[in-house]
């Protein structure tokens, strides 16, 4: 028996060899370079991180990215090599460097791209031209005055949310419920009303939208795929690997939204909505400053962009005011004190209460929901951050959860305690005065900035208003606890169920 092995036999083989030992020796050799010779060797960081992508990538994919990171500013300093092209900040002054000061550095395009199919849009456009073009169409539709229009369908939905809640705590005993299913529908349905012309009827049915599934798993996809866009080349490749089930979720959420937009430009009535200006002939003459495709691409993403922020935020506001009573009761003293009847809480009247907006600021400080930082990139010629010197291509990440969470930044920075949000003379103890408050910008900095942030505030405002003002509410006896650090991160704050527990109050009485 001729048992030589062929000519095929022996190549292949060998040439998969040949190719293993090439790859070994460029891994190897850019690890080298990357620790001894990049500009960015004088960055601190763990070596793994600084060889190569492989550490952020592992912690990005298993979602602990987040709290990853904040450990190795606590370990190494305010500026971390987290990459070998990428630097993290945690120091306040990195907010003027990378957004304001002279020319703001460009989105990161590894992170900001539409999905495959989609044209660029307002958000994850890395142009600045497209997007000031576009901000100019959408911008009217965030405005005070415009928020005032939006206010009695903002008002509709908590009517809707409370009276749900009241159904189910009708009775001696209340009942027991999970605020992250209630602020999610509650924050889809709105953003579905005001950016597609129609709810998603969450809270009409008290159940999830498969809709609303839909868009948390394709969530998952924008982080898998914003990994495998840090291997240059590999992209195509690597997102095979992602199941070809949820890649057909983010196009089916795509193609929804379109099909629902289309709806709403054929309704005839005239509506105050979050669309409105860019059907405007006179803002948006003939969708030449913005076209068709760029609007249905934004207000597929203002879906996602809109409601599971303050969803989030709302959330772990509640987590917090529940597990520290005390902080609780001075909010129900201050919405109590300040309005006669509910119909009085407005979105004008709610501004001006102080507990009230200190306690939605460290809520955002604690339980920030775009805990991954604001990701930025250095531009030709290279910028200089912090007093570190990037060179182009550079990834940067301005790191808000490290900064909220320091020691050195905030008086016992882990705990909830909004009186250091109060203004200056108004009941803020002295131990807070030298709290770090300007570390915090949730709603970013600069051209780029949150266009939704007084909406935001509005509807956070009011949900927390109207809840203490309705029910007494406390942790659900006998549930567990979330602690928020625990929680992971995929793109967006993996939440766990947070149970309450709520009775309805008895008629207030005006103190
Ligand atoms: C608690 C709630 C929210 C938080 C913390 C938040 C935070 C942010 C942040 C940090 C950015 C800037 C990202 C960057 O610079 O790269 C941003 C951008 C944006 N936000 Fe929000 N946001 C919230 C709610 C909303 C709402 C309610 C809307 C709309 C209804 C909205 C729409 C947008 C849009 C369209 C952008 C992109 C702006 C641009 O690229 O020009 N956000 N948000």
């Amino acid at each position: 028996m001729d048992i030589t092995p062929t000519a095929k036999e022996t190549t292949l083989p060998s040439l998969a060899c040949a190719f293993g030992l090439l790859l070994l020796l460029y891994w190897t050799g850019s690890a080298v370079y990357s620790v001894l010779f990049h500009p960015l060797r004088h960055v601190p960081g763990p070596l793994l991180w600084r060889a190569s992508r492989l550490g952020f990538i592992r912690s990005l994919v298993t979602g602990h990215l987040v709290h990853d990171v904040r450990k190795l500013h606590a370990r190494y300093g305010d500026a971390v090599r987290t990459a070998p092209n990428e630097v993290s900040f945690a120091r306040e002054d990195a907010w003027n460097d990378v957004f304001a000061r002279g020319k703001p550095l460009p989105r990161n395009p590894s992170f900001f791209k539409a999905p495959p199919g989609q044209p660029d849009n307002l958000v994850t456009t890395v142009d600045e031209r497209a997007n000031a073009r576009m901000r100019q169409v959408v911008m009217p539709a965030f405005t005070e005055r415009a928020l005032a229009r939006q206010e009695p369908t903002v008002q509709a939905y908590v009517d809707l949310l409370i009276d749900r809640l009241v159904e189910r705590a009708a009775g001696k005993e209340g009942a027991v419920i999970n605020v992250v299913d209630w602020f999610n529908w509650l924050a889809f349905d709105l953003v579905g009303e005001l950016a597609l012309g129609e709810s998603f009827g969450c809270l009409q049915n008290a159940k999830h939208h498969p809709w609303v599934t839909m868009i948390f798993n394709s969530l998952k996809v924008m982080a898998l795929a914003a990994a495998t866009r840090y291997q240059p080349g590999l992209e195509p490749f690597l997102l095979r690997l992602v199941p070809a089930s949820i890649r057909k979720m983010q196009s089916d959420h795509y193609a929804l939204a379109v099909s629902k937009i289309h709806g709403r430009m054929a309704a005839k009535a005239r509506r105050e909505d979050f669309i409105s200006p860019m059907l405007d002939p006179q803002i948006n003459p003939g969708f030449r400053k913005m076209s068709l495709p760029e609007v249905e691409s934004t207000m597929s993403l203002l879906l996602i962009a809109g409601s599971e922020t303050t969803g989030t935020t709302l959330c772990g506001t509640v987590n917090c005011l529940v597990q520290n009573p005390d902080k609780l009761q001075k909010l129900e003293r201050e919405v109590r004190g300040t309005f006669s009847t509910e119909t009085d809480i407005t979105l004008r009247a709610l501004q001006n209460l102080p507990f009230l907006n200190a306690a939605i600021s460290e809520g955002l400080r604690l339980c920030n929901p775009v805990a991954g930082g604001i990701l930025r990139t250095a531009p030709k010629g290279g910028a200089t951050v912090c007093g570190y010197f990037l060179p182009e291509g550079t990834h940067v990440a301005v790191n808000s959860v490290a900064m909220s969470l320091s020691e050195a930044n905030f008086y016992r920075a882990t705990e909830f305690l909004p009186e250091r949000f109060l203004p200056e003379g108004c009941g803020r103890p002295a131990h807070f005065d030298n709290d770090r408050r300007n570390t915090q910008k949730p709603f970013g900095l600069g051209p780029r900035s949150c266009v939704g942030k007084s909406f935001a505030l509005a509807e956070m405002r009011l949900v927390l208003a109207r809840l203490v003002w309705r029910f007494d509410i406390c942790v659900a006896p006998g549930r567990r606890r979330i602690d928020w650090n625990k929680l992971k991160t995929f793109v967006v704050v993996q939440k766990e169920a947070i149970h309450i527990a709520i009775k309805e109050k008895k008629p207030a009485v005006k103190e």
